[in-house]
């Protein structure tokens, strides 16, 4: 069999049938006794002991999410491309409170697509998956399709164990703002991947930029464990913090005041990538998406949870307006020169 496999992993997409292409997917897919049925049949069926289910969906598109051959001469490889398909859906279960149960995979690729680079996108996946430590998640199924490039979508479930979601617009003045994870190294990573300093000229140190932009961590534990602790509202950080900031201190009524100096150790890190490339290290921290942090606010009284770290104030939003600040965000009582990520912006 492990023959039959490897002469397939040598062929192309379009050489095979779908029928032949699933028997060699599906064994790589992170299955779970938790499955009620897997993949096989019309649909899948899992169970849902809380009675609720959160879900959530992510794309990424070939040029637009990631590209088979970067400035720096990187290609992102299917393992890289099924580990951040598994890291974001994770993480906005996570941003919930939830905890993932399942997830289910649409692949559409050109015939020419090696097998190789789909079977590595299984493996990054059920990689992500473990590792992360998504432990009731399991892969319950998909599809499949042909197209002009890669389209790669994943839908993901979670259980809210019976703790009541985090949602966005909780977030009270006085409350204190914290972040869970990293901000900055998957920007610095992707500034490396669009640089013209080849990928083999670069030290271990940047080499690790780029692979948190390949493989983010979001911090899985974290979300569950922020709404135990009383988390007023939560999000996680995908398209920047500013960004993402904004969209919590919209949805709560709340102008946010970011602190510089909290967010010194995210910028120090990143101060010799940015030395290297000319660039700014505290606009990645500001702007940088796709590390898939947490930003929740807690109240003044709460003593933030593990892994959670204090960088900014809540106040009131009809206070700072009549104050003259009407940015919803602002970095030390000024505003922000770098807003963030938007696939429909430049
Ligand atoms: N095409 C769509 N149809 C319906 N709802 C959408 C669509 N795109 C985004 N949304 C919803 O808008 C909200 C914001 O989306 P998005 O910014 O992608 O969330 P996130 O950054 O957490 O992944 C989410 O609740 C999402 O479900
Ligand atoms: C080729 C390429 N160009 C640009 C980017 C940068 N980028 C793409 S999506 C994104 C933000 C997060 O993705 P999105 O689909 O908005 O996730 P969501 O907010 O829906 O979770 C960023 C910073 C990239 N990763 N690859
Ligand atoms: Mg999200």
């Amino acid at each position: 069999m492990g023959g039959i496999a490897n002469q397939a992993a040598e062929q192309t997409v379009g050489q095979l049938s779908e029928t032949e292409l699933l028997k060699l997917i599906l064994p790589r897919l992170r299955g779970n006794a938790t499955a009620l049925l897997g993949p096989g049949d019309d649909a899948a069926i899992l169970a849902a002991p809380d009675g609720r289910t959160v879900v959530s969906i992510d794309t990424q598109v070939q040029d637009q999410d990631f590209r088979l051959e970067w400035n720096n001469g990187y290609a992102s490889t299917g393992f890289d491309v099924g580990w951040k398909s598994a890291a974001q859906n994770l993480s906005d279960i996570n941003a919930m409170g939830a905890v993932p149960t399942g997830l289910v995979l649409s692949l559409t690729m050109p015939p020419q697509t090696p097998v190789s680079w789909v079977l590595d996108l299984a493996d990054g996946l059920s990689a992500a998956i473990s590792e992360l430590g998504a432990d009731r998640c399991v892969v319950a199924g998909g599809d499949l399709s042909a197209g002009a490039e890669l389209v790669i979508t994943a839908a993901v479930l979670g259980d809210l164990e019976g703790r009541e979601a985090v949602r966005r617009g909780g977030g009270a003045p006085g409350d204190q703002l914290a972040v869970a994870g990293v901000l900055g190294r998957a920007a610095a990573g992707w500034a490396l991947l669009e640089g013209s300093q080849p990928v083999s000229s670069l030290d271990a140190e940047m080499l690790a930029l780029i692979d948190y932009f390949r493989c983010p961590r979001p911090p899985l534990s974290a979300g569950p464990m922020a709404a135990q602790c009383g988390a007023t509202a939560m999000l996680d950080i995908s398209d920047g913090l500013v960004r993402d900031a904004t969209r919590l201190a919209k949805a709560s009524g709340v102008q946010i005041d970011l602190d510089p100096a909290a967010l010194g150790a995210f910028v120090e890190e990143l101060q010799p990538a940015a030395h290297f490339l000319k660039q700014d290290p505290l606009a990645w921290v500001l702007g940088g998406g796709e590390d898939h942090g947490l930003l929740c606010t807690f109240a003044a009284d709460t003593v933030l949870p593990a892994g959670f770290t204090a960088i900014g104030s809540v106040r009131s939003k009809a206070e700072t307006t009549i104050a003259g600040i009407t940015d919803w965000v602002t970095v030390a009582g000024q505003r922000s020169s770098t807003v963030g990520w938007d696939h429909f912006a430049d």
